[in-house]
């Protein structure tokens, strides 16, 4: 078994449970709350804050310029694209300058701390942990819906294209591919760091879900 599906495997009931949410079906309906849709915008800009951190430091820590190339193109998306669509969201969706500065739920700031640990940790196997755990999981909700309603407005369909297709496959493929690869060359107590971090890291994606879900 490839070490990124053996993480995986351990975090199987936050996998599914994050992959299958309400708040994802409902996001690809059109029917989710607009509420539930500006709690989840607010709180999730502020995991973006963490996660570009999070990948500029993986990138400096990739063993080789063609190991960071990827990544580096990656960041150009999130930091371009993924930047943009948030804030046209916030205009769109009416979501003041105040509500945008609400201060980040307990499942944002866990979700903060852990990606501050990995991006501080020195060790490119903790970065991957995390970043496969955020990449990966939005791949596998995200496809299914792919390609959205054609109905559906901007904030609804742009969050699926930006986490599904070709591109965005070939994203997580190289970060599992990186991960396996990081694993492989790990001591015993890294890849047991790496372990807590993924399991860590995908118990705070469902609680994200389930938190948006609940509020608005
Ligand atoms: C909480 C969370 N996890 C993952 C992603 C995917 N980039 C995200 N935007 N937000």
């Amino acid at each position: 078994m490839r070490p990124s599906e053996f993480l995986r495997s351990l975090a199987h009931e936050d996998w599914q449970a994050a992959t299958t949410h309400a708040f994802c079906k409902e996001l690809a309906a059109g029917t989710l709350p607009l509420e539930k849709m500006r709690y989840y915008l607010v709180q999730d800009y502020k995991f973006v804050d963490g996660f570009v951190r999070l990948l500029a430091s993986m990138i400096a820590h990739a063993p080789s310029l063609a190991d960071s190339v990827p990544a580096a193109q990656f960041l150009a998306v999130i930091t371009g694209p993924e930047n943009t669509y948030f804030l046209r969201s916030f205009e769109a969706l009416n979501i003041s300058t105040n509500d945008q500065n609400a201060s980040a739920s307990e499942v944002t700031q866990a979700f903060q701390d852990v990606m501050k640990k990995a991006a501080n940790s020195g060790s490119y196997l903790q970065m991957l942990a995390v970043l496969n755990v955020a990449e990966w999981s939005y791949l596998t909700w995200a496809t299914p819906f792919n390609p959205p309603k054609s109905d559906l407005p901007f904030w609804f369909s742009e969050w699926i294209t930006l986490h599904a297709g070709e591109g965005f496959e070939g994203v997580v493929a190289y970060l599992r591919d990186q991960l396996d690869k990081a694993w492989e060359a790990a001591s015993i107590d890294e890849q047991e760091a790496a372990k807590v971090l993924f399991i860590e890291a995908m118990s705070l994606e469902r609680q994200f879900f389930d938190l948006a879900y609940k509020n608005g």
